[in-house]
């Protein structure tokens, strides 16, 4: 049994789902899951703890009484935070998450400094900002979550437009995990095969145009919150890759040092996990088209953070 520890700090849908993920893998020793509504974090607790019983996993589940219990913890997984409603997009959520973010890092800082941190809530990639900038920790540190949800959402509308090829597809997005977010099909293949021979440009287009509206899509039929399976889901690859120093290559927002002509600034692109976090960062070629909506992405990003730094950081 592998004597590791994970912290989810947000036990709502996200939270709870990665959770109970994470406890049917049994990857991890224990898990402890920590949320500011105390009462519904122990029924979790004790309700996926079971679950993992029942499926012969090795992991304990357990609830946070305090900061003190997320010491000793190898990765942290941060989905505290507001989710969207229908009518919001992911910025609306920008100050309020922030504000938590700030106080969710600060407990981190101070008993779990050496965990590798992955951000989930959104704004997404603004919180990443926002979690290095209140932590001041080194950027192999704090890695989010939504390359990997994005490239599964492409890669479900390639299966449904193609109607084979499961289990075969292979996608990849870039970018900002908002509206500007760059699908990548020319990086795309099914069973090795470029999308291009399989779909007409038309084809392709839908499929890239309902990859960048697949949170909002969900968001619409809810109407009380967003996705959390295909996020837990992502997540819990990420969680596993740095468990085990996979070096596994995942599209992840990280801050960006001079990678694609940025600095400064946080950006999804393919990363290489491990028990360092970001072990490396992989800069493909893209083509004039590819790089100009990479640029508008970024510069999306870069409106959020400046308001973060002017509203909430000054
Ligand atoms: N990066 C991505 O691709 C995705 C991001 N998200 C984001 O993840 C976040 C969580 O989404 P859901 O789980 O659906 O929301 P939710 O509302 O079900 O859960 C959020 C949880 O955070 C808790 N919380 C609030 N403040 C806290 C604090 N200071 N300390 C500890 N816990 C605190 C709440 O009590 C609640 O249980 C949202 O911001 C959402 O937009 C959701 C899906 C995908
Ligand atoms: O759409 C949202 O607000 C939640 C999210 O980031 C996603 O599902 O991609």
């Amino acid at each position: 049994m592998v004597n590791k520890k994970v912290g989810i700090v947000g036990v709502g849908n996200v939270g709870s789902t990665l959770a109970y993920a994470l406890a049917n893998k049994g990857i991890c020793s224990t898990i402890v899951l920590k949320d500011i509504r105390e009462n519904i974090v122990q029924a979790m607790a004790l309700d996926i703890s079971q679950a993992a019983n029942a499926a012969k996993s090795h992991t304990l589940v357990t609830a946070a009484i305090d900061g003190k219990d997320l010491k000793g913890c190898d990765v942290i997984v941060v989905t505290a935070g507001i989710p969207r409603k229908p009518g919001m997009s992911r910025d609306d959520l920008l100050l309020t998450n922030a504000k938590i973010m700030k106080s969710v890092i600060e407990d981190i800082k101070n008993n779990a400094p050496n965990a590798i941190i992955i951000v989930v809530s959104n704004p997404l990639d603004a919180m990443v900002y926002s979690a290095l900038k209140s932590s001041g920790f080194k950027r192999n540190q704090i890695i989010g979550m939504a390359g990997i949800l994005d490239s599964a959402r492409m890669s479900h509308f390639i299966l449904e437009k193609l109607g084979y090829g499961a289990g075969q597809i292979e996608s990849s997005v870039m970018g900002g995990h908002g509206d500007d977010m760059v699908p990548l099909p020319n990086y795309s293949t099914v069973a090795g095969v470029p999308l291009s021979e399989l779909l007409t440009d038309e084809e392709i287009e839908e499929i890239v145009t309902k990859t960048k509206n697949g949170g909002l899509q969900i968001v619409k039929l809810l109407e009380i919150g967003s996705a959390y399976y295909a996020p837990a889901h992502a997540t819990s690859l990420m969680v596993e890759a740095i468990l085990h120093n996979q070096k596994k290559i995942y599209p992840c927002a990280v801050l960006l040092d001079g990678e694609y002509g940025y600095k400064n600034i946080v950006g999804g692109v393919p990363v290489m996990l491990g028990s360092n976090g970001i072990e490396k960062i992989i800069e493909l070629n893209l083509n004039k088209s590819q790089e100009a909506q990479f640029k508008k992405s970024v510069a999306s990003v870069q409106e959020l953070v400046d308001t973060l730094e002017s509203k909430f950081f000054s």
